[in-house]
C-alpha cells in the first residue's frame, strides 16, 4: 500500500481566537483592514506550519475564511445578491452580507449540515450572473504554495452541487444554475493550474445527503461517467480529488462517482457504512481512495480495538484486491469542528484523578492520530503484530478505572414505561385546568432578559473568588426583582425571572449535572467571530441537587402572577455539548432527561405552574439521510417527554424552538405534546404557522411577534399586524403573544420599549376582537 496523509479542513479563528478579535476590533473600527488581514494572514500561516510539522503531505488550503467559507464562495463566484450591489468596496460588501447595514437585510444564516456550525445562504434567483472574482483566492493560495510547495498545497473549492444545494433558488433550477456556474469554476481550474498546483480537493458534502440521489446526472456530467469526460475533469493537468463527509454515500451516489473520471474519492469512515460498501463493490484501481477514518467531529482519541477492527477490513480489502493501493488517511471532515488542541487544557491535563485529558483529541492531536493510524495499517499490510495503539489503550483503560458505570443512572434507564413517557391526561382534559389566572392572548417572554455588564462582572467576581457565594445570590436576587418589577409594571402576564444566573443554557446546567467537564479554551466557530466552548459528557450523567428551584422561588415570591420555571430540554443540552462517542446519543439524551424529570417535580412542588423546556436544538440532530430521520426523531421525543410527562396536568409544560426550519418535523414536534409552543417566526411570514395548522396542530402555540436581533423597537402597529396575520390562521384561545427568542442579548431601554409595545398591541387587539376592554 501507499499511504498518504492528507487534511481537508483546519480550524480557523487561532489558537487564542485572535481571529475573533481582530474582526470585533475591526467592525468598532479600532483596527485597519491591513491589521484586520495581517491578524488573519498570521492565523493561517500557524495552521499550515502546524500540519507541515506534524508530517501531513497533502494539506488542503484556501478554507481559511474571514467569516463564512460559503459566503466567500458566494463572492468568487459572483453570486452576490442585488441588494448589496450598491456597496463599492469588496470588503464592506462581504460583511454586510454577513451582518447586514441600515436597510439593507443580511443574508440568512443556517446549520452547516448536522453540525452546529452556521453559514451563510446563499440567495439565488433569475438575475444571478455567475462571474469569476478569483483574485484574492488566488493570493491565498499563492501563499499557501510558498509555504508550503505545489505538491504539498492542495487548493480546497466547495464544488457546484454544494453550493448550490445548500442555496435559496427563486424561480430558477438546480440545475439550469449549476450549469451557468460550471464555467466560472473551469476559469478557476485554468488559473489554479498556471499556479503550478495539481490536484484540487472539490467538498461536495452534498451528496451523503438525500438530495445527492437527485443529482446522478449532474455528478456525471461535471466530473464524468457514462461516456462523458465531465466538464471539470476535463483537463488531465489537474486532479480532481472527489470529497465527501458527514455520511456514508448511497449506493447509487456511491457507483456514480466510482464512475467518474475523478483522480481520488474521499470518504467519510466514521458515519454510514462506507466500508461495506468498499466490501460488496470495490473502489475503481485507478483511483486515490480518501480514507476518513479519523472521526474530525469527535473530541475523543481513537478506540483502539475499533479502529483495528476497521483497519483490519480495510487490509481485507486491499488483500483481495477491492481497493488500489493508493491510500490516504483522512480526518473524516474538516477539523474546523473541533477546538485547537488538549494542550491548552491546563486545567484538564493537571486533575489526573479525571483521567480525561489523555483521551481527548482537538485538531492538532488528531493531527497526530492520522500518523498513528498510517502506521497501524502499514504494520497489518506487513503482518506485524505488535500493538503500535497501546499507549491510547493505557490512556483508555485508565480513563474507564476513573469514571466507572454508574449502575443506579441505567437501572433507571431500563426500567422506563410508556406511562413515565405520557401526561396523566390527555390535553383537552388537563389544558381547562392551567393557567387558569390567565386570560385570552396572555403575554409573556421567551426567558432570558439583559445581560448587563454589571451581571457579567459579578459572575466574573464569584467565579474567581472575590465575592462569596451569598453575595452573589443577593445580588442575582435583586436582578431578579428588577426583571419581575419590569414585567409586573408592563402588565405582562406570564413572567420569567430572567436567567441572570445562567451564562448560557446549556453550560449552566452542564455545571449542575455531575458527567460534564469543561474546557478553558475549547472554542470552536459557530458562525462569523462568534465560538461556542460545549461542555464534555464524559460520564454518565446525574443530578445531584436541584438546579433551578432557588432562583425560581425568589422570582414567585414577588409576584402573584404564573412565573415559568426555565429548563433547557434533554435534546439541546446533549446537541450542544461534546457527546461520548461510546455511549448512545439516545441513552445520553435519556440520561439527561431523567435529571430534568426530577428537576420538574422539584420545581412543581415549590409552586411552580408552568414549566418551559427549551428545544432549539431539536431540529439540528436530525440525520442527513431521511431515512434515519425517523429513528432520531423518535428518541428526542422519548427523552423530551420523559422530561416533562412526570407534570400535573394543573402544570401547563410550555416549549420554545427558534433558528431552525421546523416544518420537516412537525409530527415530532406535536408528539412533543407540550401545552404551549413558542416558536420563532418573526422573521418569516406565516409558513411556519400555516404548515402547523395543516399538520393538525391543536395546542397552543406563541409565534414570535418581533425578531430580537434587532435593536429597532418594533411599533405597536407591526405588532399589531402581525397578531391579525395570526389570528388569520388560528383562534384567538390558541395564541400565546410573545418575542421571538430571549431577550439576554439586547440592552434594557430597547427591551421595555419592545415589550411595551408588544403588550399595547395585544390589548389593541383584543379590544378590536371584543374580547376584553383596553386597559
Ligand atoms: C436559543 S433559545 C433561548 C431560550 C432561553 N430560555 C432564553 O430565553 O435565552
Ligand atoms: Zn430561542
Amino acid at each position: 500500500m501507499e499511504i498518504s496523509v492528507e487534511t481537508i479542513g483546519f480550524p480557523r479563528v487561532g489558537e487564542a481566537r485572535q481571529l475573533k478579535y481582530a474582526l470585533e476590533k475591526y467592525w468598532r473600527q479600532q483596527i485597519s483592514l491591513e491589521e484586520l488581514l495581517n491578524t488573519a494572514n498570521s492565523v493561517e500561516e500557524q495552521n499550515w506550519r502546524v500540519q507541515l510539522a506534524a508530517g501531513v503531505d497533502r494539506i488542503g488550503v484556501g478554507d481559511f475564511t474571514l467569516y463564512d467559507h460559503m459566503l466567500d464562495w458566494t463572492m468568487r463566484l459572483g453570486c452576490e445578491p442585488s441588494r448589496f450591489k450598491s456597496i463599492e468596496d469588496d470588503t464592506d460588501r462581504y460583511f454586510a452580507m454577513a451582518r447586514g447595514r441600515t436597510g439593507i437585510p443580511a443574508m440568512d444564516m443556517t446549520k452547516w449540515f448536522d453540525t452546529n456550525y452556521h453559514y451563510e445562504v446563499p440567495e439565488i434567483d433569475q438575475d444571478c450572473s455567475p462571474r469569476a472574482n478569483f483574485t484574492s483566492f488566488l493570493e491565498e493560495i499563492t501563499r499557501a504554495i510558498d509555504a508550503l510547495g505545489s505538491q504539498r498545497a492542495v487548493p480546497i473549492v466547495i464544488g457546484p452541487l454544494t453550493y448550490v444545494g445548500l442555496s435559496k433558488l427563486k424561480n430558477v433550477s438546480l440545475s439550469d444554475i449549476v450549469k451557468k456556474l460550471t464555467n466560472v469554476y473551469v476559469e478557476l481550474f485554468e488559473h489554479i493550474m498556471k499556479l503550478g498546483v495539481t490536484e484540487v480537493q472539490v467538498h461536495e458534502p452534498i451528496l451523503v445527503t438525500s438530495k445527492g440521489l437527485g443529482m446522478l446526472e449532474m455528478i456525471a456530467a461535471l466530473y464524468g461517467g457514462d461516456g462523458t469526460r465531465g466538464v471539470l475533469t476535463a483537463d488531465d493537468r489537474l486532479a480532481v480529488d472527489l470529497v465527501t463527509y458527514f455520511d456514508g454515500l448511497d449506493e447509487r451516489v456511491y457507483r456514480a462517482v466510482c464512475g467518474s473520471n475523478v483522480a481520488a474519492v474521499s470518504m467519510d469512515f466514521t458515519r454510514g457504512d462506507n466500508i461495506a460498501m468498499l466490501e460488496t463493490s470495490g473502489f475503481p484501481a485507478d483511483k486515490r481512495l480518501g480514507l476518513g477514518a479519523v472521526d474530525g467531529r469527535s473530541i475523543w482519541k481513537f478506540h483502539p480495538d475499533e479502529l483495528t477492527q476497521f483497519l483490519k477490513r480495510v487490509d481485507g480489502c486491499f488483500r483481495s484486491g477491492k481497493i488500489p493501493s493508493k491510500i490516504s488517511l483522512q480526518p473524516s471532515c474538516s477539523l474546523h469542528h473541533l477546538p485547537y488542541t488538549v494542550e491548552a487544557e491546563v486545567s484538564l491535563k493537571q486533575n489526573e484523578e479525571l483521567g480525561l485529558a489523555p483521551v481527548l483529541s482537538f485538531a492538532y492531536e488528531k493531527l497526530s492520530e492520522l500518523t498513528a493510524v498510517r502506521e497501524g495499517l502499514s504494520k497489518l499490510e506487513s503482518s506485524a503484530s505488535s500493538d503500535v495503539f497501546c499507549e491510547v489503550r493505557e490512556s483508555w483503560e485508565g480513563f474507564y478505572r476513573l469514571n466507572p458505570k454508574k449502575q443506579p443512572v441505567w437501572d433507571r434507564i431500563t426500567s422506563i414505561t410508556a406511562s413515565d413517557l405520557s401526561r396523566p391526561e390527555q390535553f383537552s382534559d388537563r389544558r381547562p385546568k392551567q393557567m387558569t389566572d390567565c386570560h385570552i392572548l396572555p403575554t409573556t417572554t421567551i426567558g432570558s432578559f439583559p445581560q448587563t455588564d454589571e451581571i457579567r462582572r459579578l459572575r466574573r467576581r464569584f467565579i474567581s473568588g472575590t465575592i462569596s457565594k451569598s453575595d452573589y445570590e443577593t445580588e442575582i436576587d435583586k436582578q431578579i426583582a428588577y426583571n419581575i418589577g419590569v414585567q409586573e409594571a408592563l402588565g405582562i402576564d406570564i413572567l420569567v425571572h430572567g436567567e441572570p444566573e445562567r451564562t448560557d443554557m446549556v453550560e449552566y446546567f452542564a455545571q449542575k449535572l455531575d458527567g460534564f467537564a469543561f474546557t478553558q479554551n475549547g472554542w470552536v466557530q459557530s458562525y462569523g467571530s462568534r465560538c461556542v466552548r460545549p461542555p464534555i459528557v464524559y460520564s454518565d450523567l446525574t443530578r445531584l441537587h436541584d438546579m433551578t428551584v432557588r432562583e425560581f422561588v425568589v422570582a414567585q415570591s414577588l409576584t402573584h402572577k404564573p412565573v415559568k420555571g426555565m429548563l433547557t430540554g434533554p435534546v439541546t443540552i446533549l446537541n450542544w455539548s461534546f457527546p461520548r462517542k461510546d455511549i448512545s446519543r439516545k441513552d445520553q439524551a435519556l440520561q439527561i432527561a431523567l435529571c430534568l424529570r426530577d428537576e420538574v417535580s422539584d420545581l412543581e412542588r415549590a409552586g411552580c405552574r408552568v414549566v418551559q423546556m427549551d428545544e432549539p436544538a431539536l431540529r439540528e440532530g436530525m440525520p442527513l439521510k431521511d431515512h434515519k430521520k425517523d429513528v432520531y426523531l423518535q428518541w428526542a421525543v422519548d427523552a423530551f417527554k420523559l422530561s416533562t410527562a412526570v407534570a400535573k396536568a394543573e402544570t401547563s409544560v410550555h416549549t420554545h424552538m427558534c433558528y431552525a426550519e421546523f416544518t420537516d418535523c412537525l409530527d415530532a414536534i406535536m408528539a412533543l405534546d407540550a401545552d404551549v409552543n413558542s416558536i420563532e417566526n418573526a422573521r418569516s411570514g406565516n409558513e411556519t404557522l400555516e404548515a402547523f395548522k395543516k399538520a393538525g396542530y391543536g395546542k397552543d402555540l406563541g409565534p414570535g411577534t418581533y425578531d430580537i436581533h434587532s435593536p429597532v423597537v418594533p411599533a405597536v402597529t407591526d405588532i399589531q399586524q402581525k397578531l391579525q396575520e395570526f389570528l388569520s390562521c388560528m383562534p384567538p384561545e390558541q395564541l400565546v403573544v410573545n418575542p421571538d427568542c430571549g431577550l439576554k442579548t439586547r440592552k434594557w431601554p430597547e427591551t421595555i420599549a419592545a415589550l411595551r409595545n408588544m403588550v399595547t398591541a395585544t390589548h389593541q387587539v383584543k379590544s378590536q376582537l371584543k374580547l376584553e376592554p383596553t386597559t
